[in-house]
């Protein structure tokens, strides 16, 4: 997605995979990591990179563009190892450039490391100063290449029986508290680290072995474990097995995982998941807090529908994140559902320029309205979001156009209004159309019959209703929608 892009811009992902039989060769685990990034995808596509080791040597194959791009037979080829990291990335912290791809592998005097992050630290330039003060030369501005730089310091009290990986990884997690999903890899482990508030998504899985994925699963020995940031990287091969818990630091070898610390919060502090997984970014299928973010979605357009009805012919949504919650908000109403909209989806990133003209034009060539279900009908049209407010003005025009009579437009997830600090890049105050229009002057800047928000209480309602976590702490970061930032902090000078 580009940086013109409508809307709110992803993260990252992240994938590790680790193989437990065969070592030093065991030849599918670059192809496992390629396959998760590509269903990581849709988390960032300016660049993606692999490092595999097989205990010894490192190989590396990074670059810009999508999985697709950057992967081919000829290159998987020297991706060789038993175990390796991935990442694809959407740019948060400096550039979408060559130098900024991840991993990040350095080698130390401790031997080789590889880094793959999904998230922002939100102390990054006190860390920096830190770390260029320990005498430390960095190649770019990444938040990413902090950590691993910071990783490789010696600690100034020494440590007794060489590096101590697990008390640096812990240090600077007591550093640097938000926000991060990180792979680190050794030349023979894999240390997973989620961050104390648990605000970016980390997950586990086992790798069956061959005769599993073919004959369904059997409750057989693990060939290797993965993590991603979503489930839904675990396709057939993988068996999902559960989250990586807030502040939790999972060593991966070759014979097995186990965790070794898990980070508190300060004192009396919530856990801050970021909601808008939930709301946006997450592929349906993937699961977060024991629940399919489907169904969650699908709760906060049943949610909306109580909060906000209104009488119409049809519901329907803006492909492809507003359907669940098209399909609960119809439910809820007993409106029938019909697809008012077809998305071509061969419209990629976007190169245009953002006038207003042309933003129309993009999406009319992104979307089509569907005459049979549109003409002559009073329609509610449910999308996740509107952030900058580009994409609903023209799809109301081209609804109007097919002979809709009303357009009634219901957004899944309350008025978007503040920065966010943790990775995901939204637009600055001013661009945020909530805060310039409220509803009733969004509905008619936008040519909208009628426009509603669903609340802050009734999305956190739809999300907790039926999240599930080991220890039963549960909670989320509603910062950009209600200013309220994980640490009680109410701006950026004040991390
Ligand atoms: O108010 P705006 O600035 O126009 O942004 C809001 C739109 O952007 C996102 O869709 P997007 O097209 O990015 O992705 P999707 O296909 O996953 O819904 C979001 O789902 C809204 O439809
Ligand atoms: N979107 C992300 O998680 C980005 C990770 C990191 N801050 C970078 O810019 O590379
Ligand atoms: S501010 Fe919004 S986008 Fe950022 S982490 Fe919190 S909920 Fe997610
Ligand atoms: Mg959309």
């Amino acid at each position: 997605m580009s940086k013109n892009a409508t809307g709110l811009t992803h993260e990252c992902g992240v994938f590790g995979a680790i193989g437990t039989e065969f070592w030093p060769e065991n030849v599918d685990i670059s192809q496992i990591i390629m396959i998760g990034l590509e269903a990581l995808q849709h988390r960032g596509q300016e660049s993606s990179g692999i490092v595999t080791t097989n205990g010894t040597s490192f190989h590396t194959q990074k670059g810009m563009g999508l999985v697709r791009n950057v992967f081919n037979s000829e290159n998987m080829k020297k991706l060789q190892g038993s175990m390796g990291i991935g990442h694809t990335r959407y740019s948060t912290s400096c550039a979408s450039d060559q130098v900024n791809c991840q991993p990040f592998f350095v080698h130390s005097i401790h031997g080789s490391l590889a880094v793959a992050h999904n998230g922002e630290l939100v102390n990054k330039d006190g860390l920096r100063k830190m770390v260029l003060g320990r005498g430390v030369g960095l190649s770019t501005h990444s938040d990413s290449e902090l950590i691993t730089q910071a990783l490789c310091l010696n600690p100034p009290e020494g440590e007794i029986n060489g590096p101590n990986w697990p008390g640096r990884i812990k240090h600077l997690m007591q550093l640097s508290p938000l926000s991060y999903s990180i792979v680190i890899m050794l030349k023979d482990r894999i240390y997973v680290v989620r961050d104390p508030y648990g605000n970016r998504p980390l997950c586990l899985g086992k790798i069956l072995p061959i005769s599993d994925r073919v004959n369904g699963f059997n409750d057989t020995q693990a060939e290797g474990w993965a993590v991603a940031s979503e489930s839904c990287a675990f396709l057939t091969h993988i068996r999902y097995v559960r989250e990586v818990y807030p502040g939790e630091i999972i060593e991966m070898t070759r014979a097995g995982i186990k965790t070794i610390d898990i980070i508190d919060r300060p004192e009396g502090k919530a856990p801050a998941f970021c909601i808008f997984e939930y709301v946006y970014f997450a592929r349906p299928n993937s699961i977060f807090e024991g629940q399919e973010v489907y169904s969650v979605r699908a709760q906060c357009g049943r949610q909306l529908a109580i909060e906000n009805p209104v009488d119409a012919d049809i519901v329907g949504s803006v492909p492809e994140s507003g359907n669940a919650a098209a399909h609960g908000f119809a439910k809820q109403s007993n409106i029938p559902f019909g697809e008012l909209l077809t998305k071509n989806t061969y419209v990629g990133r976007s190169f245009i320029q953002p006038t207003t003209r042309l933003r129309q034009l993009n999406v009319s060539l992104k979307f089509s309205p569907i005459g049979v279900n549109v003409a002559g009908k009073r329609l509610i049209l449910i999308d996740d979001s509107i952030v900058r407010g580009n994409t609903i003005g023209p799809i109301i025009k081209l609804l109007r156009k097919a002979g809709a009579t009303e357009v009634h437009i219901r957004v899944a997830s309350p008025p978007l209004q503040h920065p966010c600090y943790m990775g995901i890049n939204i637009p600055t105050k001013e661009e945020l159309i909530a805060n310039s229009l409220d509803s009733t002057d969004l509905a008619s800047h936008v040519g909208a019959d009628s426009l509603e928000y669903l609340s802050v209480d009734g999305l956190v309602k739809a999300v907790q209703r039926n999240a599930k976590m080991e220890n039963n702490k549960i909670g989320h970061c509603t910062a950009c929608l209600t200013g309220e930032y994980p640490d009680g902090i109410s701006s950026k000078e004040d991390w």
